[in-house]
């Protein structure tokens, strides 16, 4: 049994499990204490085979692959259930969340339910090469879940929770790519037990990003669920009435000025 799992969903990134591992690996303050696991949705593109013979060569690391699922959430929700440790981080593959930082992630967690880890924090940084379309729809998808929760970076998708939360948390939006607000809002963990660990984005080498539209949608309705759930219904729905009463005033104000 471990303490410390690191949970990877992982959808044709052969080529970045080697260099995940043996630098998280490294890394680690108890190596012999962890445990690193790809969650695969049946990529059939060499990961099993490189994570083979990973253990072969000494490192505790597994994968699981799912034939009838598809989905980076649904991925860690299905390793955190997985998962021996009663420290959880969950990471992308592609090492844009450097693996370096994982140690800090687990030092956090010992004395917080969650953790999240920041790319808005004076100390770190982006990488220039990050493209400036997925600056604006990071900026706009933080700005929407503002209302939400106080953390700077619920997008980033590089976060940490107690096992006991996860198992707590209900009815959970598995959609999609954002789990980590999902688990954040619906845990209901106070804010006194939140802690962020700031790390510098990188961009990804190999491979291409799955984010897609489709991807997108299932945000904007994780959104409407979450502000639902928040906020209650009734309160959603008078205030989207009060902003279109308030658009319809300021358009027959204009026409006004214009006639
Ligand atoms: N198992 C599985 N894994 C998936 C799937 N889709 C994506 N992944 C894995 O999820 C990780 C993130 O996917 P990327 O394709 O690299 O996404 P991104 O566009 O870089 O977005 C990431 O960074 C954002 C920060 O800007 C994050 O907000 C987002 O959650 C994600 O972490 C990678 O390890 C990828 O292989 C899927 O359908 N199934
Ligand atoms: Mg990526």
């Amino acid at each position: 049994m471990v303490d410390f799992s690191v949970i990877v969903p992982a959808y044709h990134e052969h080529a970045n499990i080697r260099p995940l591992t043996t630098r998280l690996f490294a890394a680690l303050d108890e190596p012999k204490n962890a445990e690193l696991i790809f969650v695969d949705d049946n990529s059939r593109d060499g990961s099993v085979e490189e994570v083979e013979k990973l253990k072969a060569e000494g490192y505790n690391v597994d994968i699981i692959v799912r034939t009838k699922e598809r989905g980076l959430s649904s991925a860690v929700i299905r390793g955190f259930t997985d998962a021996h440790g009663k420290y959880l981080v969950c990471m992308d593959a592609d090492l844009q969340h450097p693996p370096e930082r994982v140690p800090a992630f687990f030092h956090a967690l010992k004395l917080n339910a969650f953790v999240l880890g920041t790319r808005y924090s004076p100390e770190v940084s982006m990488d220039k090469d990050w493209p400036l379309i997925r600056r604006v729809i990071s900026a706009g998808a933080r700005m929407l879940a503002r209302p939400l929760t106080t953390v700077s970076d619920p997008m980033s998708g590089f976060f940490g929770i107690q096992k006991d939360y996860v198992l707590k948390a209900k009815n959970v939006n598995a959609q999609g790519f954002k789990i980590a607000l999902d688990l954040l809002i619906k845990t209901e963990i106070p804010t006194t037990s939140i802690a962020e660990v700031p790390f510098s984005f990188g961009v990804r080498t190999v491979g291409e990003s799955k984010l897609t539209g489709k991807v997108m949608v299932y945000y904007l309705d994780q959104l409407k669920e979450l502000y639902f759930y928040k906020f209650g219904a009734v309160t959603c729905v008078l205030f989207v009435l009060l902003l279109a009463v308030l658009a319809v005033l300021s358009l027959v104000y204009l026409v006004s000025l214009v006639l």
